[in-house]
């Protein structure tokens, strides 16, 4: 278990990072999210030790060098162009104290798990950007690091690239603590334990997605129509307050009303061309606006 207690940053007299204190459990996956600026990249720098806190603590159990347990994957990885895959992966392990006649087994090992064994022997420079972000994660994990932390690692892929990507992580997950910190919700909510919040600096809310849903969740009726002015024109003869975006109609359910049946009553006797009916929650980034905007 690692114990952030009032972690502080002070930049220029402004606090970037202020009084944030949060657990990870081992073996959880937490999620750091927050807006440009929020102080993210600040968090996750002052735990792998590449910044000095201004205030507060950092503790694993049962670890004095915590740093040496950390794997970690910067936002803008720097891979040496005119080393190979391996070259790179074994380096980055005997830095991190892998022993040298171990580390290039161990080196081939994590690029095999990172599906890069065909391209160990190519130089980064000629990776893409997908296969950067493997490579990254090999060299992170290539120590065995009790605790990985990853600063928006698949904000810069493509869907494909993104994929992969959260496959690798989710199977991480299954044997080590897992913080990284995102913008993309909808990664957030597949493969995450734990979420915080972050907004210029502080902790707004963290919890599970669970428990989050529920303080935040409401449930709404989605109807589709044909175009956004059938959409828009509902909205103004519906005797429910509704909101359109494109050719949707959403009405809020609050204390249960109105039912599905009173909606259909109130449907089935306009003029419109419905395609679609259904009882939606709200996604992870509407929550999230929610959450910060307050
Ligand atoms: N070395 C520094 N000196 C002064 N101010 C800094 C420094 N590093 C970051 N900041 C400021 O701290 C605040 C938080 O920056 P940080 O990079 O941690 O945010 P972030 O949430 O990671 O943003 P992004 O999503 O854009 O990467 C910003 O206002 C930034 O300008």
């Amino acid at each position: 278990m690692i114990r952030i207690e009032h972690l502080t940053k002070v930049f220029s007299g402004e606090k970037v990072v202020n009084d944030l204190s949060f657990v990870l459990k081992a073996g959880t996956s937490t999620a750091l999210i927050g807006p440009n600026g929020a102080g993210k990249t600040t968090t996750l720098s002052m735990l792998t030790g590449l910044l000095k806190p201004t205030n507060g603590s950092i503790r694993m159990n049962d670890t004095q060098d915590i740093r040496k347990e950390i794997g970690f994957l910067p936002q803008y990885p720097n891979f040496y162009p005119w080393l190979t895959a391996l070259e790179f992966t074994e380096m980055t392990g005997k830095l991190n104290g892998v022993p040298s006649r171990d580390a290039k087994k161990q080196a081939e090992r994590v690029l095999d798990f990172v599906g890069l064994t065909n391209d160990r022997l190519k130089k980064t420079s000629t990776f893409s950007g997908g296969m950067k972000q493997r490579l990254g994660i090999a060299q992170a994990i290539v120590h065995k690091p009790k605790l990985l932390i990853l600063d928006e690692p698949v904000s810069a892929l493509d869907p494909v690239g993104r994929r992969e990507v959260i496959n690798l992580l989710k199977q991480l997950q299954q044997h080590s603590t897992i913080l990284y910190s995102t913008h993309i919700l909808n990664d957030a909510e597949e493969m995450t334990d734990q979420l915080l919040f972050l907004k210029k600096g502080k902790l707004v809310e963290q919890g599970s997605l669970k428990d989050i849903r529920t303080k935040f969740d409401s449930f709404r009726y989605k109807i589709q129509f044909t175009s956004k002015e059938e959409a828009s024109l509902f909205a103004t003869q519906s005797q429910l307050p509704t909101t359109v975006e494109e050719s949707y109609a959403f009405i809020e359910i609050k204390d249960g009303y109105p039912t599905m049946q009173e909606l259909m009553s109130q449907l089935i006797v306009m003029p419109f061309s419905i395609l679609k009916v259904e009882r939606v929650t709200m996604t992870l980034e509407e929550i999230f606006m929610k959450v910060v905007g307050q």
